[in-house]
């Protein structure tokens, strides 16, 4: 086993992949996208590129400790179209850049160089999304709402709803920081499907729901994309992408190495966490 196969996930507790329907217009348009992250003072030394930068240069001027900028391309050179009605899981084993995808895809990075074009503004669920630890629940559902657009009458008609959703009982009314991470998982799941998004994205956020939770969230994904909206989710769980996803993208190193059927891809994903195949044979799917 690999901590990139999650078998804690029982497929049997998921519920089936709705049939596919016939796609809609393209929702996220993603063209030879980029992303390099700029590390500050990581290290002495640096190559010859590096230190040849006058950019890198003026940026640790007058920082005598700092070592060069040491740029960690984390996506390169992907590209791909979603279409309204799919569901895309983004596979790939520890670092190899999904989250940095799907947080340019969501436009919360700048590429570094390439296009990312949406039809709408993508929603992003994450396990980071920022709720605020000292207010409690409650508070933080109305003001998650407000964020979203809804107006202080709607808000206040969905707390329960929300509440319940994300079944908080009691802990409705006490500080989100007394909350274990499972619920803090399933409050933000919650408060970030209480409309329904035109493209939703998702980080890992069901990894810490049980599996009532999982089976729940899993029908409300559903949901999303039978209302015609583009899910992507990002997840170490196999069982979880086959269950509520379409189609995968299998990014290793930063690269795309397939893109298909999702069962199609998982298997070869899979066959490579388990050191059966090497990436460049998922590249035959694309
Ligand atoms: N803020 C950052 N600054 C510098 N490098 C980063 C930053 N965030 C991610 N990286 C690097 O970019 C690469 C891709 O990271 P990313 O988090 O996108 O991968 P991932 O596939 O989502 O990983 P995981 O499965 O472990 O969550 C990694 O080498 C990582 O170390």
């Amino acid at each position: 086993m690999t901590e990139d196969t999650d078998y804690e996930v029982d497929p049997e507790n998921l519920p089936r992949r709705a049939p596919r329907k016939p796609l809609g217009p393209p929702s996220v348009v993603v063209d030879d996208l980029h992303i390099t992250y700029r590390v500050f003072g990581a290290r002495r030394g640096g190559t010859a590129q590096e230190r040849k930068s006058l950019w890198d240069k003026a940026v640790s001027l007058g920082r005598p400790d700092t070592g060069p900028i040491t740029h960690v391309p984390a996506v390169r050179g992907v590209s791909f179209v979603a279409h309204h009605g799919e569901s895309i899981g983004i596979l790939g084993t520890n670092g190899s850049g999904k989250s940095t995808l799907l947080r340019a895809a969501a436009g919360l990075l700048p590429p570094t160089s390439g296009r990312v074009y949406t039809s709408a503004e993508p929603e992003l669920l994450g396990v980071n999304a920022a709720l605020m630890p000292r207010l409690t629940g409650e508070r933080n559902i109305v003001v998650g709402g407000l964020a979203l657009g809804l107006n202080a009458k709607e808000v206040r008609e969905n707390v329960p709803a929300v509440a319940d959703f994300a079944e908080l009982g009691d802990f409705l009314y006490l500080p989100m920081s007394s909350y274990s991470s499972g619920m803090a998982s399933r409050l933000r799941f919650a408060i970030s499907t209480i409309r329904t998004p035109e493209i939703l994205m998702i980080d890992e956020a069901l990894a810490t729901g049980d599996a009532s939770f999982r089976k729940k969230s899993t029908r409300r994904i559903e949901e999303i994309r039978e209302q015609a909206g583009t899910v992507f989710f990002v997840s170490h769980s196999l069982a979880s992408v086959r269950a509520m996803c379409t189609r995968a993208l299998w990014i290793e190193k930063g690269k795309l190495v397939a893109d298909g059927d999702v069962d199609e891809v998982a298997d070869a994903y899979h066959a490579f966490v388990e050191g059966r195949t090497d990436a460049s044979s998922g590249a035959k799917l694309r």
